[in-house]
């Protein structure tokens, strides 16, 4: 009877959701050519093409019950907060049907979701570690450490860290399944229900039956390894992963280096699987640590490329000129098209169905440089003085985007093109602002944090302004002047 009442009651939540459209419901007949390309604890996942123009990932559940419910209330919430990570699959809403009787009446919950092409990095490694530079591994660590630190700094754990849980996709590390996420102060000292799997778990968390920011860290060290070695920890071919292996980790067991790994990236995995948790990095600590031997052996970030475009626009004082109209000029048609194809798409819909955009490689370039041009603009009139530190118009950039671009069309490709720093921002701008949508200031603190997390300049001060005049957050002077 108690089972019932509570399955209703996340069910109505779910439904609520939906109606008020913080949700968007996916309908069935858009999908076709599903079919199956994994299974979890929870249930199976598809590769379902939408609408025939791209992939999504749907997340189905064995059983309907309580427990489920529960699960896909909780992963939905913990979604909600960091929709705006690139290194993180991002979840578009909820479908309803069987995937696999499409024919019958379905009252299953299925999570529609970014789908990642090459699968799970374990398997990705497997397939690709012979073409791998250290350049690209470095890149995939970066990755990694950019969205444990975006859950970290939001306050989740997520507490199943392996190298089946982090996908890639063209080439960029997303990671996923939140169903073991729990807030950080929630699950402090409650006992883990699972150990997951036996190389990646905090061999001190097994002990004392708690898995916190802590053991995430352990986790990356161990993924940070397999990212060098291209091998699965401890593997061997005829043994499998059991109490004896969990014995002799929290002994002290340790992977060896891969041949040719460089001093500094073992240093850091092997202060992140130190058996004592407290000397364990942060996470924003080893962000910082591998931006800084990327920047010091010349290793581009792929995450980060926005950063030293910034950066040399400010040094170097380039002459940018608001008024020209050179950014809107170098878009050549073919991104128009695309541009004016997503309005056309957008103005039959609700902001709740936008979709991501595959845009071609050479337009999303044009994008990123459009994107990063506004934001050196809107830096340069803060620069200038023009704009007090408490903003109340949008003039200015308005006045920019009149002579350039429309904001319209710069506000929709930004909300399916989260792919950069500047973009990150910009969309928080827009927020904050109310630039082609309602003001949200949490949302806007939410993207200025997320980008200043990752060292955008701007988007630091805009986090400090919020903390300032309590914006999107609490008032906190001493995080204001941070
Ligand atoms: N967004 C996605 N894109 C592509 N493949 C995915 C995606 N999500 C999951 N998969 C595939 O489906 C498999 C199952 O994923 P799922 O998240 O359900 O469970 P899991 O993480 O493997 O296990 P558990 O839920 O028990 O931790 C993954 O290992 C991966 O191969």
């Amino acid at each position: 009877m108690q089972k019932t009442k509570n399955t209703n009651e996340w069910i109505n939540w779910i439904e609520e959701c939906v109606s008020k459209e913080y949700y968007r419901l996916y309908e069935q007949k858009h999908f076709s050519n599903i079919q199956n390309v994994g299974t979890g604890g929870f249930g199976k996942v598809y590769r379902a093409s939408w609408k025939n123009s791209q992939y999504f990932a749907l997340k189905s559940f064995f059983n309907f019950d309580g427990v489920t419910a529960k699960e896909i209330v909780h992963e939905l919430k913990l979604q909600r907060d960091i929709q705006f990570h690139n290194n993180i699959i991002k979840f578009y809403g909820i479908a309803k049907f069987d995937p696999e009787n499409q024919n019958s009446q379905s009252n299953n919950y299925l999570l529609v979701m970014e789908y990642a092409e090459s699968g799970p990095l374990k398997n990705y490694l497997k397939e690709n570690f012979n073409n791998l530079t250290w350049n690209d591994k470095y890149n995939f660590a970066y990755q990694l450490a950019c969205a444990v630190s975006c859950l970290h700094n939001e306050g989740i754990v997520h507490r199943d860290l392996h190298s089946g849980n982090v996908l890639v996709h063209r080439n960029i590390i997303k990671l996923s399944d939140f169903g073991l996420s729990k807030r950080i102060e929630s699950s402090s000292n409650t006992q883990s229900k699972l150990f997951g799997i036996i190389p990646y778990v905090d061999p001190n968390s097994t002990q004392i039956f708690s898995l916190n920011e802590k053991s995430d860290i352990y986790s990356v060290g161990v993924l940070f390894w397999e990212i060098s070695s291209g091998q699965l920890p401890y593997y061997s071919k005829s043994e499998q992963y059991d109490i004896d292996l969990a014995l002799e980790i929290s002994q002290g067991l340790r992977e060896e280096p891969a041949p040719n790994t460089p001093k500094d990236y073992v240093e850091i995995y092997t202060e992140c699987w130190n058996g004592e948790p407290d000397k364990r990095p942060t996470i924003n600590q080893i962000v910082e640590r591998l931006k800084t031997i990327m920047t010091k052996t010349n290793i581009s970030m792929e995450n980060d490329q926005t950063i030293l475009s910034f950066h040399s626009t400010l040094t170097e004082e380039l002459n940018f000129n608001p008024t020209n109209t050179d950014t809107l000029l170098n878009v050549d048609n073919s991104l128009h098209g695309e541009m004016s194809q997503i309005i056309q798409n957008f103005d039959k819909m609700n902001t709740r169905e936008i979709v991501p955009t595959s845009l071609t490689n050479e337009n999303e370039k044009k994008l990123n440089k459009i994107v990063n041009d506004t934001v050196n603009y809107t830096f340069k009139i803060i620069n200038e003085g023009k704009e007090s530190t408490h903003i109340k118009n949008n003039k200015d950039i308005l006045d920019y985007f009149d002579n350039n671009i429309n904001s319209q069309e710069i506000y929709y490709l930004l909300l399916t093109n989260q792919n950069n720093l500047d973009s990150i921002f910009l969309l928080g701008y827009f927020n904050y602002l109310g630039i082609e949508t309602v003001e949200d200031d949490k949302k806007a603190f939410d993207l200025f944090i997320d980008a200043s997390e990752q060292g955008h300049i701007l988007a630091q001060f805009y986090v400090g302004l919020c903390y300032e005049i309590g914006r999107g957050t609490v008032k906190d002077e001493k995080l204001a002047f941070k």
